[in-house]
């Protein structure tokens, strides 16, 4: 943080003065519009209500502003430790040696008080790292709880490019706004992630909320009843969010149209079969999402999880729409260490990790199903010889499976949602 730029806490009472102006311009529209006997109903009413609403009101000074700094933050920075005063008993206090005078700092949480214009300010220093991430679910609104996963990019148990190229993208994203408003385009980003149940795709959906300290918004098909539901649940969901459409092939009208279609855009919105006004269809998925951003929601991630990558209508995969195809697989060596490294507190090396990395060359195990078998104990000799031992055993029946059955019938997947 740069405490001594060019912004002055001048700057501050700009923001101080237009809150002011709205609720003076406020008071005299009330004033030039209604008779005096409306006017003195309105000021016992709603003048008081709004006066309450001024003291109550919430501010949010961001520490970055789009792509860039946030000028009012840097501001707030440099003016609010002028107003440390007797009723804060703690705040930081250093000097540089280029300094003549010391600095003053707040301490985070620590509150100050200060006026202007009969508008009493409370001004509270929160840091990024203690915002609590909420997961909101639709049901007719939306409604929210604590993320409580814990995944984050470090517990996660991906290969490392992979790893590596969601973080470049992300940072890629979140960096550009400039060029998404150059090029007119709403500033949202699509991710497909797709992969068997178990390979990390809700843990991933977590770790990417965290990264960025947005909340997460979760959105179920069967709590949508109509193309205006999906469109009024879609367009209230605020900036910097991430909406989540988990399962998107285990919706049915998803799976009639590609039956149906042969998935050219133009044909999917206008060959549509006619439908009940109480149902939503893929076009009011993609409209409502196609609406994202440039109607209301800006810098919006979205993410579509699927185990059936091959059922989607590719008008959903287009580009522009889901603009990263994230492929969850089973368990590489490189993502066993993660998990080495989550369950065990194992970091270096170990005798029985080589045989694990040959056993997992041949085997398709997810991460999910390793983690139990690390879960069963702590000492990493132990819990190392059971996984050797599990992935022997699995091999061996997927083997056998092999020779007697050529064909393995499809397991139908239990929906479920862990965040
Ligand atoms: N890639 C991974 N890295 C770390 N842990 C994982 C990973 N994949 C699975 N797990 C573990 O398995 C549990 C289930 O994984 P998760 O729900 O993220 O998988 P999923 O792909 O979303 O499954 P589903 O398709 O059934 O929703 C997680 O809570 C975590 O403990």
């Amino acid at each position: 943080m740069n405490f001594f730029n060019d912004v002055s806490p001048t700057s501050l009472f700009t923001v101080y003065a237009s809150l002011s102006a709205s609720m003076m311009l406020l008071q005299s529209a009330v004033y030039n519009i209604f008779p005096k006997p409306v006017r003195d109903y309105i000021s016992s009413k709603l003048i008081n209500y709004f006066g309450r609403l001024k003291a109550e009101a919430t501010m949010t000074v961001d520490e970055f502003w789009g792509a860039g700094n946030n000028e009012y933050y840097d501001a707030a920075r440099l003016y609010l430790p002028t107003k440390i005063g007797p009723r804060n008993l703690k705040f930081k206090v250093g000097k540089l040696p280029s300094r003549k005078t010391p600095d003053i700092e707040l301490l985070e949480g620590e509150e100050v008080f200060d006026e202007f214009d009969n508008i009493i300010v409370k001004w509270r220093l929160l840091t990024e790292e203690n915002k609590v991430l909420e997961l909101y679910i639709y049901d007719r609104s939306w409604r929210h709880v604590d993320l409580q996963h814990p995944a984050t990019f470090d517990t996660l148990a991906i290969e490392p490019e992979l790893k590596q190229a969601i973080l470049d993208d992300l940072d890629r994203f979140i960096s550009r706004k400039d060029f998404y408003r150059k090029i007119g385009k709403a500033w949202k980003r699509g991710y497909l992630l797709y992969g068997p149940p178990g390979t990390g795709k809700s843990s991933l959906v977590a770790a990417i909320a965290k990264y960025l300290k947005f909340n997460v918004y979760c959105l179920e098909f069967n709590s949508i009843k109509s193309d205006a539901n999906l469109r009024q649940a879609l367009l209230s969901i605020p900036n910097k969010s991430i909406l989540v459409v988990e399962d998107i092939d285990s919706n049915k009208i998803v799976h009639d149209r590609s039956q149906q279609s042969d998935s050219d855009d133009d044909q999917l919105y206008s060959s549509y079969s006619p439908k009940k006004p109480e149902e939503f269809t893929l076009s009011g998925l993609l409209n409502s999402i196609d609406g994202l951003g440039s109607s209301c929601g800006d810098e919006t991630i979205i993410i579509f999880t699927t185990n059936h990558k091959e059922k989607l209508d590719p008008a959903l995969l287009r580009p522009g729409r889901m603009d990263m195809h994230i492929n969850m697989s089973y368990c590489g060596s490189q993502s066993f260490r993660v998990l080495a490294s989550n369950y065990l507190d194992l970091h270096g090396h170990h005798p029985l990790l080589e045989q694990i990395d040959g056993l997992l060359e041949t085997t398709e195990v997810t991460p999910a199903v390793l983690a139990e078998e690390l879960l069963k104990n702590d000492d990493p000799d132990v819990a190392l010889g059971g996984v050797v031992n599990f992935l022997k055993r699995k091999k061996m029946e997927t083997e056998t499976e092999k020779k007697t059955k050529p064909r393995r019938s499809k397991r139908r997947k239990t929906i479920r949602r862990d965040f």
